[in-house]
């Protein structure tokens, strides 16, 4: 951390019941020449690794389905959310997180992934970045039937799917999860799947 136009940070907890929420109030230089003192929240739950599973031969991807409280709380109407396979890194590094997650939500023992992007999930409250990768998997790849750990009362459904009924939800708008998003376009845009 370097920066001449914010001084004087003061961090205040606010919750460190499972995750860390702090208030931070510090004085930051405007543009203008002026000083002012502002205020944020900043969630941080440590950083979080995805990944789009796809399989050139059958046109497939896996994709997972999950009850999401946040988004139950908003206007998602029950809760559930397709997204990529995705977890949060905890002690690991990025790749190795996200091969353990894949076996472990969606069932499938990957040797293999390529990073593609790191971005910052949502940049003005969450400290999270993310880290996007993709994957080739097959039929023998699979383990077990994934669905999460019992332990984190982890319920995930296991999706396999055509990609170009992915996409025509994707152009429907019928994917609501950006990090899912982000990587069907990759996979569009790179043809992955062609
Ligand atoms: N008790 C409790 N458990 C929690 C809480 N928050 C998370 N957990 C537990 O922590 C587990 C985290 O599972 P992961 O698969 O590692 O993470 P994720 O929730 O899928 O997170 C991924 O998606 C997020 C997007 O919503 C990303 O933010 C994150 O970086 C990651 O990619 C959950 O299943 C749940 O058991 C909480 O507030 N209380
Ligand atoms: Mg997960």
């Amino acid at each position: 951390m370097s920066n001449n136009r914010v001084k004087d940070i003061k961090s205040t907890l606010l919750s460190d019941n499972y995750y860390v929420l702090k208030k931070l109030n510090f004085n930051y230089l405007m543009s203008n020449g002026t000083w002012v003192n502002q205020m944020r929240e900043v969630y941080n739950r440590g950083d979080g690794a995805g990944v789009l599973l796809y399989n050139k031969t059958k046109k497939t991807i896996i994709l997972t389905k999950q009850f999401r409280m946040p988004t139950y709380m908003s206007d998602n109407e029950d809760g559930f959310l397709i997204e990529i396979c995705a977890g949060m890194l905890d002690k690991d590094d990025p790749e190795a997180c996200i091969i353990r997650e894949t076996e472990e939500e969606v069932g499938y023992r990957i040797k293999e992934v390529k990073k593609v992007y790191e971005a910052y999930s949502s940049p003005g409250v969450l400290t999270e970045k993310m880290h996007f990768f993709i994957g080739e998997y097959s039929d023998d790849m699979k383990v077990s039937d994934g669905g999460g750990l019992d332990v984190e009362q982890e319920d995930i459904e296991v999706l396999e799917l055509n990609f170009d009924d992915v996409v025509s939800m994707l152009h429907k708008g019928e994917i609501y999860d950006t990090r899912t998003i982000v990587l069907l376009q990759y996979a569009l845009i790179h043809k992955l799947l062609d």
